[in-house]
């Protein structure tokens, strides 16, 4: 039974991955992951100078997931630049290199630095940080996404994946596909944290995160229908050509499973792999095998979208 699974022309031995942000900021982190059975690693997003992020505490785990708004706190875009180069070309193994700039120009500025640089893997777009004080989610302005792009793709001639946010609405499902239609996207990432949840501690009456009054995204068990919706709702709706990284929710080797049906071509892991570390992928691989051993499914491609509707 194979766990294998490629993006354009790029091959990952396993379908999982850490979600960008959890436990990614360092190259001892991204060492670890690369070590581990993961299919590759995803860096933390980065924007062209180092951050300090906001004000501690700044993510909580609750019992069924967590709330983080962390501020994307990094050690700056040429620190991961350079792990990215020095690490890519493991066989079988991808780094993929997030950045998430706080402005149109500070993204342009990184993604000419790539296209500049000797890193020829996976760079993930980040538009949908929710954690940025004053800053909306850039994907939920369909005129500034198509703007983006537009800029990016008069240069960047290197293969791009974009981290989304999720979506509630069939219009809005409509609108970002037909936008991501229009360019030569290897990949979309479905989701990233519901931003701007709230989590209350009715004991000392308080919010239990610090920044923006106790208002953050959340990850975790809450999130895994949202997601596996925006996963079904965008494969339904994209190119064929353009692969799906199914983010939000996974805990198990079921959950995995559930986003491949919709699917995915490949799964991150946030929360749950923060609370585990790396030895969630060993886990969930055994798990997932399992569940393709007992259906008779001998790779992922073989159930791969094939949801049913009743
Ligand atoms: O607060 C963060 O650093 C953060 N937190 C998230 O939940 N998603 C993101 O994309 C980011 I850039």
């Amino acid at each position: 039974i194979s766990l294998k699974a490629n993006i354009g022309d790029y091959q990952f031995d396993n379908v999982l991955l850490n979600a960008a942000g959890i436990r990614c900021a360092t190259t001892d982190e991204l060492d670890k992951i690369l070590d581990s059975q993961a299919g590759g690693c995803v860096t933390k997003s980065a924007t062209p100078e180092p951050r300090k992020g906001n004000e501690s505490p700044r993510m909580k785990a609750t019992a069924l997931g967590c709330i983080n708004s962390m501020g994307l706190p990094n050690h700056g875009f040429d620190y991961y630049l350079k792990f990215a180069e020095a690490n890519q070309n493991k066989a079988g193994k991808q780094v993929i290199l997030s950045i998430a700039g706080l402005s149109v120009d500070q993204n342009l500025e990184m993604l000419k630095k790539i296209q500049a640089s000797s890193f020829d893997g996976l760079t993930e777009l980040n538009l949908s940080c929710p954690n940025i004080k004053g800053e909306s989610q850039i994907a939920y302005d369909f005129e500034a996404v198509r703007e983006i792009l537009t800029d990016t793709f008069k240069f960047f001639k290197k293969q791009l994946g974009i981290k989304l946010p999720p979506y509630f609405d069939m219009h809005q499902f409509d609108r970002i596909a037909e936008v991501l239609n229009g360019f030569p996207i290897t990949y979309v990432n479905a989701i990233n944290s519901v931003g701007n949840g709230l989590i209350v501690n009715p004991e000392t009456e308080s919010a239990v995160i610090k920044p923006k009054g106790g208002f953050g995204g959340i990850g975790g068990q809450y999130i895994k229908p949202t997601a596996l919706a925006n996963v079904r709702a965008l494969r339904l709706r994209l190119r064929p050509d353009i692969s799906i990284i199914g983010t939000g929710g996974i805990r198990s080797g079921q959950d995995v499973f559930e986003h491949i049906l919709c699917g995915a071509n490949l799964v991150q892991i946030g929360t749950q792999f923060g609370f585990e570390g790396t030895k969630i992928f060993d886990r969930i691989s055994r798990e997932l095998k399992e569940i393709m051993d007992k259906k008779g499914y001998q790779s992922v491609a073989d159930f791969r979208g094939k949801l049913k509707t009743l």
